[in-house]
């Protein structure tokens, strides 16, 4: 397995190609609620590449997190194992990334807006790209069971935590706010 085992410490890539893997792993039962059941994965490879791309990030700890990001949420992966895995910087970012599912949704939605302007800047990245590959995603289709209703107040909250994670990156930031006023 990919997981285990020591990396090549002269393999600069290493980070974010294992978090790849990895996260390929984890979510590969798992798919996208459109209508064409797009695989998950698509996700998580599109917040990294919106992030190196769009973003011009490079940070290896960002960029292995933007894979991970849906990992602890929406699998059975926990925290302790990215940390294992992983360590501890890039723990710490996902941990920001990760909504407590056991929490009703309104509340999980009222925190994500209340915790954005403290989340670190590594955090409030993928958080970023995250919301952007979203809404992008919203513009392109609407998901199975959602209303137009639903996907107004999407783009409302979206809005909202965007708000907390301004003078991040410029790029990404000028990108949200482009998808956003298209659609509101
Ligand atoms: N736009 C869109 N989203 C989809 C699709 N398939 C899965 N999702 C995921 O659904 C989540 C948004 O749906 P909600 O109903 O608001 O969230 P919930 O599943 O957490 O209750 C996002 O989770 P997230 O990435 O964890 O972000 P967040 O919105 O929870 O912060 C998004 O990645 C799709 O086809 N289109
Ligand atoms: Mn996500």
């Amino acid at each position: 397995m990919a997981e285990k085992g020591s990396p090549p410490p002269y393999y600069p890539e290493l980070p974010k190609d294992q978090a790849a893997d990895f996260a390929a792993r984890r979510h590969r039962f798992q798919k996208r609620k459109d209508h064409r059941q797009t695989p998950y994965i698509n996700h998580p490879v599109g917040v990294a590449y919106i992030l190196t791309t769009e973003g011009r990030v490079t940070d290896p700890a960002v960029l292995a997190a933007a894979y991970l990001h849906d990992t602890v949420e929406d699998t059975k992966t926990t925290i302790e194992e990215i940390e294992a895995e992983f360590g501890k910087e890039v723990a710490s970012i996902v941990a920001e990334c990760t909504d407590d599912k056991t929490l009703h949704r309104d509340v999980r939605k009222a925190l994500q807006i209340e915790r954005a302007p403290r989340n670190s800047m590594q955090a409030k990245l993928v958080k970023l790209a995250d919301k952007l590959y979203n809404l992008r995603d919203l513009e392109r289709g609407t998901p199975v069971g959602w209303d137009k209703r639903r996907v107004k107040e999407y783009f409302k909250w979206s809005k909202e935590v965007i708000a907390g994670c301004k003078g991040t990156n410029d790029a990404l930031e000028a990108a949200l706010d482009d998808v956003i006023n298209r659609n509101l």
